[in-house]
């Protein structure tokens, strides 16, 4: 077998109240170049990933591993390199994008024993939610469940002029501690403040109601209890607004802040704001605008792409 490269996007999970079920894909990506050979070899490259472990003990080997436990089958040797851009426990998705990465690999090095949905239902089993790793692998927004029944889901095109704007402050929160602060249950309020707006929320993006985006985006499930974590999260959900965000959430489990934004606007305010609240909290970090990914994980093999999903 030749050698071949596996590309995935990074992710945001949540948008507000679609809390472990809703999330687009953000084009940054984590790479795999894979070289079939006659020892297993594991290189982490790259600044990001600085103390990420080079040998089977890492994330994406471990991935790979998935693969073969699910299907009985033994993984071939071969030298995997990895490289990122995706920010590393910024609330981008980037163990999500690992994780696809690795699973979709191995499933190739396999001769791909699994379909698609049976990569995402190995990676959304691995993370606990499916929120980032089924944006991860089939970008575009997805909305999508995983219970003992398997991970169902609908893929769903950016509605045209939806771009994102994004706040990664230059401090890591694991999404483990930021799911440590949540409250173990909920009122019956809370559970139906949160359904019908994570519903609205599907529907409007659905649609291509940007008008909606604000009102549906409102959370009350893990924002208000992980904003202690990320300073200046709850001006931002308040007053991004008025400076020109369709709708505002905290991106995973933070820290990073999503703004959604009209792509036919300036979305100059918009930074001059969310930079100032940084300097307002002491924080260091980057404002970015990026398009929604529509392309998912990729394989490519002697420069021919083909679509996984
Ligand atoms: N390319 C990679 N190679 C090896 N390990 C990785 C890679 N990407 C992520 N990881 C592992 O995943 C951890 C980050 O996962 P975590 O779930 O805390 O945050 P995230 O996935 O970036 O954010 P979120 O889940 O909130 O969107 C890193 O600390 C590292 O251990
Ligand atoms: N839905 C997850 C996404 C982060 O992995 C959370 O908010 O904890």
């Amino acid at each position: 077998m030749t050698a071949f490269t596996v590309r995935a996007p990074a992710s945001s999970a949540n948008l507000g109240p679609g809390f472990d079920s809703l999330g687009l894909s953000v084009p940054l990506y984590t790479t795999l170049r894979i070289t079939p050979g006659n020892v297993t070899e594991v290189i982490p490259l790259g600044p990001e990933l600085e103390g990420t472990p080079a040998d089977e003990s890492n994330y994406v080997y471990q991935a790979m591993l998935l693969v073969a436990k699910r299907t009985g089958l033994t993984l071939p040797p071969a030298r995997v390199e990895i490289t990122t851009d995706v920010p590393l426990a910024r609330g981008l998705g980037s163990s999500a994008a690992a994780l696809v990465a690795g699973i979709v690999a191995a499933n190739e090095l396999l001769g791909n024993p699994l379909d698609m949905d049976a990569v995402l239902d190995v990676a959304a089993r691995e993370e606990g939610h499916p929120d980032n790793v089924a944006p991860a692998l089939f970008g575009g927004i997805v909305v999508a469940t995983l219970d003992k029944l398997g991970t169902h889901y609908v893929r769903l095109d950016p509605p045209v002029n939806l771009g994102v704007t994004v706040l990664i402050p230059d401090f890591e929160l694991s999404t483990s501690k930021a799911r440590a602060v949540l409250p173990r249950e909920y009122s019956r309020a809370d559970a139906v403040h949160a359904l019908s707006h994570a519903a609205l929320l599907a529907a409007a993006l659905s649609q291509g109601r940007l008008d909606l985006l604000r009102h549906a985006m409102q959370d009350y499930i893990h924002q208000i209890w992980r904003a202690p974590l990320v300073p200046g999260l709850s001006d931002i959900l308040e007053d991004a607004w008025r400076h020109g965000a369709l709708g505002a959430a905290l991106s995973g489990a933070g820290p990073t802040v999503l703004c959604f934004h009209d792509t036919r606007e300036s979305t100059a305010p918009l930074h001059t704001y969310l930079s100032g609240v940084m300097k307002k909290n002491g924080l260091d970090g980057r404002v970015m605008d990026f398009p929604i990914d529509t392309q998912g994980t990729l394989i490519e093999r002697d420069g021919l792409i083909e679509r996984e999903g």
